[in-house]
């Protein structure tokens, strides 16, 4: 079978943020992404998990265009973007939507939602100005922000934190994206509504086939949205290993992930007492500066000398590909939470 050709792809992506100089100190780079690559094809999730500071953020920014590589290449349906002539550039900006975690930053305080709603659809020529009304309340019926005319006047602030993100959410879609960027959607949001946020993505994947990126640092979530995607491991800018995503959490490779996945806490008082198998150093504990040869060498429990030395390539390894020069010598990964269940089933 033919395979579709991706919506966007990453080709050996940096980025180099500047950081200020001070009185005595001459401006300096943060390596926020280091050679990415990475391709989101037509109606799949994938899903970006790693800890603050990895890079996720930066990565969405540079799918959507708002951040521009140092060096290597975004494509968007196979055109690189400078490249792109006017028309190419207005459907790469329709087509790619993000929906950010802050609704309250992301949405007008002095606008009512008809307006924030209705604006870009006439200026874009989706609607003209008689019909607005009707559009808008169709992409609100969408997001189920229901009955519409309760919501069309209403100001951001007169809305709940769910609400705000719905309707970040209904203003994404009213662009007829082929891709919704959704970083950290539910972090800021009470955790009741999560899941029916969630829910509304995978509604919007199944059944109008828009694509997801979702974004996060919770592994739970991560689970849940990605169930029938791929994910995408980060650490210090990098990819670390990706796959599956039910492949992947139930057979991880990279000792940064092994140890993520044996951090969730388990919601079993005689499991939680049991002491834990984490080990990994924390950020404070590692040295300033992106660290030589792998990155995570400095807080992993199996580095080596020739961690500290060469820079690993990604591989395949089980299910994953994953980059690290020791995951042969590895032992097998069995879930901490199963086998401390066994433990408890047998005593
Ligand atoms: N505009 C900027 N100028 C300078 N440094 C930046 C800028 N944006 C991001 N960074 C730095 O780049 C690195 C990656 O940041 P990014 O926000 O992409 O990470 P993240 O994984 O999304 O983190 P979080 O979950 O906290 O948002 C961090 O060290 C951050 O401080």
């Amino acid at each position: 079978m033919e395979k579709t050709a991706p919506i966007v792809e990453l080709s050996h992506v940096e980025v180099n943020f500047k950081k200020k100089a001070g009185l005595f100190k001459k401006a300096d780079y943060v390596n926020a992404l280091h050679d990415i690559n990475l391709s989101i094809y037509p109606g799949e999730v994938v899903v970006l998990v790693g800890e603050s500071g990895s890079g996720k953020t930066t990565m969405a920014n540079v799918i959507a265009g708002i951040v521009q590589p140092t060096s290597g290449k975004v494509f968007f349906k196979g055109t690189q973007v400078p490249k792109m002539n006017q028309e190419q550039r207005e459907e790469y900006r329709s087509r790619i939507q993000m929906v950010q975690q802050d609704s309250y930053a992301s949405l007008n305080p002095m606008r009512r939602m008809i307006k924030t709603l209705g604006d870009p659809l006439v200026i874009k020529k989706y609607s003209d100005k008689k019909n607005v009304e009707e559009k808008v309340s169709h992409f609100l019926n969408t997001v189920e922000l229901t009955p519409p005319e309760n919501f069309l006047q209403k100001y951001p602030h007169q809305l709940s934190g769910g609400q705000r993100q719905r309707m970040l959410i209904a203003r994404a879609i009213s662009m007829n994206p082929e891709l919704l960027l959704a970083d950290e959607p539910v972090s800021m949001i009470d955790v009741s509504l999560r899941v029916s946020v969630l829910n509304l993505l995978a509604i919007l994947n199944q059944r109008d086939n828009i694509a997801i990126t979702y974004i996060t640092h919770d592994l739970a979530t991560a689970r849940y949205v990605g169930q029938n995607g791929r994910i995408a491991v980060m650490y210090l800018g990098q990819i670390v290993e990706t796959g599956n995503l039910q492949e992947v959490l139930s057979n991880p490779q990279h000792p940064y992930l092994r140890a993520l996945l044996a951090a969730v806490p388990i919601p079993d008082p005689r499991v939680a007492r049991q002491p834990r198998e984490t080990n990994i150093k924390t950020m404070e504990e590692i040295e300033e500066g992106i660290p030589h040869g792998c990155r995570f060498h400095n807080r992993c429990p199996y580095c080596k000398e020739i961690c500290k030395e060469k820079k690993p390539v990604m591989e395949k390894h089980g299910f994953s590909m994953a980059a690290c020069h020791r995951i042969a010598e590895l032992p097998p990964f069995s879930l901490y939470q199963a086998s401390r269940k066994e433990d408890n089933h047998e005593g």
